[in-house]
């Protein structure tokens, strides 16, 4: 299966991708084949480069509209023969008529125990809320931010006198084995998104 990660950073979960994608012991059928940044010059693009996948870097500044980079973007998906999207640490919201056109094709993962703390500041959040557990939520990708059906979840403590820094890096070690393992369901058929906008577990048989 043919998957694009489009990020917008650092790449920690890109990285975590790429090496379970590529690990012999995994034999994962899904392969990264291209890798896609709305932002120029980000490590996670260096990641990309350093693991021999192809990178492009589309800036949304450049574009009138939101629907217009979107469309670039897709363009570019589907031009590079793309089956499966993953977002990690992609920062821009992307319009409903490409969520639609990749509907149960698009996930995400977000660092927080989703349905709590969506949107951008899931750590300022949790500290403020003074939660003694939270973690990450890989989930589909729906026109509702954050609202798509979770696939993992994976739970991280919150330790006295934490700091957004010390948990994010926390809740990271977490990400980068919950995302692999939601994309290897994925490619295994072991579940998808069901026409009800839940996950559907596929027999194994
Ligand atoms: N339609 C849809 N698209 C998404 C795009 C990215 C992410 C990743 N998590 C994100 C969640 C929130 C944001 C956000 O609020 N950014 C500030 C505004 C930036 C902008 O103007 O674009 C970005 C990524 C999730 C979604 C999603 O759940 N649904
Ligand atoms: N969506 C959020 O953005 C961050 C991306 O980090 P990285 O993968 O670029 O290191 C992660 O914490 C993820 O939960």
């Amino acid at each position: 299966m043919k998957v694009a990660v489009l990020i917008s950073g650092t790449g920690t979960n890109l990285q975590a991708l790429i090496d379970h994608t590529i690990d012999p012991k995994v034999g994962s059928c899904a392969e990264i084949a291209l890798v896609i940044s709305n932002i120029p010059g980000v490590k996670g693009l260096e990641r990309a480069e350093k693991a021999g996948i192809p990178t492009k870097v589309i800036r949304h500044k450049e574009f009138k509209s939101r629907v217009e980079f979107d469309m670039k973007v897709h363009e570019t998906l589907a031009s590079a023969g793309i089956e499966f999207i993953c977002l990690a640490g992609f920062m821009r919201i992307l319009s409903g008529e490409f969520v639609r056109k990749w509907h149960g094709r698009l996930i995400n993962v977000h660092p927080s125990l989703l349905p709590s703390f969506k949107g951008m500041n899931a750590h300022k959040l949790v500290l403020e809320a003074g939660v003694r557990v939270t973690g990450c939520s890989v989930h589909f990708v729906v026109e509702e931010v954050d609202a798509g059906a979770i696939i993992v979840q994976e739970a991280v403590p919150v330790c006295p006198g934490d700091t957004i820094e010390t948990l994010q890096e926390r809740v990271k070690g977490a990400e980068h084995k919950a995302y692999p393992r939601a994309l290897e369901l994925i490619a295994s058929n072991a579940l998808k998104l069901g026409d009800d906008g839940r996950i559907m577990w596929l027999n194994s048989d």
